[in-house]
């Protein structure tokens, strides 16, 4: 496809949702090209929606062109929702035991886990969000531990954890898949509306 496709900016620090980004958008499909850049946004406290939708407009703010985010909740059923958007602290304080001692108390170790991207056409465009859930169990952790919670989530159907699976089989049924579907719709359908790309286009 021709260099001068739109430009959209995937903003994330976390080089692993990055790499499944990647993976599950696969290639030249989309009318758009999307490029990277590692920014630490904050986050404010809040429902996962506006979370990610504010998030989504700072990177729109700090990029100055079109961009996507994505937050992603690990949220058990228990818990009415907890950890939520917040996993990633419970996470970082408690690790994997600490998660699956949160639910010794109950019987129901049901969870989802969620994933929201913000896509927004540029600095002072509304985002929009586009959610997917994967509905599983919190166990006691296995496999590979290279990215965040996946040892202790396995997803509802598999005998597996999210690590345990081949990336490409999580890649089909997770969170961010189910999200991505619905943003590389809405790409498809509208990418080519967005501004041709401005000087110069950063970095693959
Ligand atoms: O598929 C996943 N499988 C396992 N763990 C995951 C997954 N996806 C996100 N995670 C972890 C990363 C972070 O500990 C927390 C979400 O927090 P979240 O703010 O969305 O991610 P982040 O701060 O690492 O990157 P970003 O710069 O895009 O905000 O759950
Ligand atoms: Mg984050």
């Amino acid at each position: 496809m021709s260099a001068s496709r739109p430009v959209v900016t995937f903003v994330t620090g976390n080089a692993k949702k990055l790499e499944e980004v990647r993976a599950i958008l696969g290639g030249d499909a989309l009318p758009v090209r999307i490029v990277s850049q590692k920014l630490d946004l904050p986050e404010l406290q809040g429902e996962p929606e506006e979370i990610s939708s504010e998030k989504c407009r700072l990177a729109a703010e700090q990029v100055g062109g079109p961009v996507f985010v994505e937050d992603t909740s690990l949220c058990f059923n228990a818990l009415g929702g907890l950890p939520g958007p917040y996993i990633k602290w419970f996470l970082e304080k408690t690790g994997h035991e600490g998660l699956n001692n949160l639910l010794a108390a109950y019987p129901d170790k049901s969870a989802y886990a969620q994933c929201i991207f913000g896509f927004s056409a540029g600095p002072g465009q509304t985002p929009i969000t586009f959610d997917g859930r994967t509905p599983g169990q919190i166990v006691p952790a296995r496999g590979p531990t290279d990215f965040g919670w996946d040892p202790v989530f396995q997803p509802e159907g598999y005998s597996e954890t999210y690590a345990e699976m081949d990336k490409a089989e999580k890649n089909k049924i997770s969170h961010r898949y189910r999200a991505l579907v619905k943003l590389q719709e809405h790409l498809v359908a509208h990418g080519a509306e967005l501004p041709p790309p401005a000087k110069a286009a950063r970095s693959e």
